[in-house]
C-alpha cells in the first residue's frame, strides 16, 4: 500500500434518523500512521459517524473502506479480526480483576485460535507477557495487580486504551479519551497516545481542542453531518467556516 492509499476511507457515507441526516454524504480519508481527529460542535454527527465505522450502526448510503476492503457490511467482530479496533468506554472493563488480567483477557480475544496450538501453561505464560508489555505502553506497568475497579478514572481510560492496543490493531478508534479528565490526567493520556503513533493509526473523536491541537497530524470537522474541512491543524484552526461553526459555541477554539 503506497503512502498515499489511506488505511480507512468514509466515502459519500450517509445516515439518517426518521428526517434527520446524522450523516451527510461524509468523506474522510485517514492516511496510514497518520493521528486524524475527529471535531464538530454537539450533535454534529461524530459519534454516529464512528459507530459506523466500528460496525455498531448500518449506514443507509456510501461505502467504508478499510485496508482496502469494502467493510461496510461486514459486522463488528469481523472488523476487529481485520485490525480495526475501537476503544470502548470504562463499560468493557471488567472491575473485579486486575489490569494484567483484563489485558490477558483481550490479548486472548485477539489470539484465541493461534494460541490453541500451544500448549495451555505456555500459550498463559505468552498471554501474560504480552499483556505486562501492553500495560507497561499505557504507563500502568505498576498498577498490573491492582484490580480495575480501584484504578483512578484517568487510569482507567488508559487501560481501555490497552484493551484495544492488545488486539493489535492497524487502526484504534478513540471516542473522547480525555472525557472527564483533569490537566493532569489529559496530559498523561496525550503522552500515552503520542507514544503509540509508530504503532497505530488513530482516529479520534474529541472536545478538549488543546488536546487535539497537540496530538493530531490532521483534522476533520464535521458540522451537520457534513465534512466541511479536513486539513493540517494550522489549516483547520485558521479555516474561516471552521471558526464560524465554533463561534458562539461554549468550547470556542482557543
Ligand atoms: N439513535 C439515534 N436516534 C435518533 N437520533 C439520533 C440517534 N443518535 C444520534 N442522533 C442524532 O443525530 C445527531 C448527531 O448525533 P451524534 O451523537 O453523532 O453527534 P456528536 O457530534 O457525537 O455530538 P456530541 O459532541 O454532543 O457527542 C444529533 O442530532 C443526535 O440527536
Amino acid at each position: 500500500m503506497s503512502a498515499a492509499t489511506p488505511l480507512l476511507l468514509i466515502d459519500g457515507v450517509v445516515k439518517r434518523f426518521g428526517g434527520l441526516v446524522a450523516t451527510d454524504h461524509a468523506r474522510v480519508e485517514v492516511l496510514p500512521g497518520e493521528v486524524h481527529a475527529l471535531i464538530g460542535p454537539n450533535g454534529a454527527g461524530k459519534t454516529t459517524l464512528i459507530h459506523q465505522i466500528s460496525g455498531a450502526l448500518a449506514p443507509d448510503g456510501g461505502r467504508i473502506v478499510f485496508g482496502g476492503v469494502d467493510v461496510t457490511r461486514l459486522p463488528m467482530h469481523e472488523r476487529v479480526l481485520r485490525g480495526l479496533a475501537r476503544s470502548y468506554q470504562i463499560t468493557s472493563i471488567f472491575k473485579r480483576l486486575s489490569v494484567l488480567d483484563n489485558l490477558a483477557l483481550a490479548v486472548q480475544a485477539r489470539s484465541g485460535s493461534s494460541f490453541s496450538f500451544w500448549r495451555p501453561v505456555r500459550g498463559e505464560r505468552a498471554r501474560h507477557d504480552e499483556a505486562a508489555a501492553v500495560g507497561a505502553r499505557i504507563g500502568l506497568g505498576h498498577r498490573l495487580d491492582a484490580l480495575a475497579g480501584t484504578l483512578a478514572h484517568g487510569e482507567q481510560r488508559q487501560l481501555e486504551v490497552g484493551l484495544a492496543l492488545a488486539t493489535r490493531p492497524q487502526l484504534m478508534l478513540l471516542d473522547e479519551p480525555m472525557a472527564g479528565m483533569g490537566p493532569d490526567e489529559s496530559a498523561r493520556m496525550v503522552q500515552l497516545l503520542r507514544g503509540l503513533r509508530d504503532e497505530v493509526t488513530l482516529l479520534l473523536v474529541e472536545h478538549d481542542m488543546d488536546a487535539v491541537f497537540k496530538l493530531a497530524d490532521r483534522i476533520s470537522t464535521l458540522v451537520a453531518g457534513r465534512v466541511i474541512a479536513t486539513g493540517a491543524v494550522e489549516e483547520i484552526r485558521a479555516h474561516p467556516e471552521v471558526r464560524r461553526a465554533y463561534l458562539g459555541d461554549e468550547e470556542a477554539l482557543p
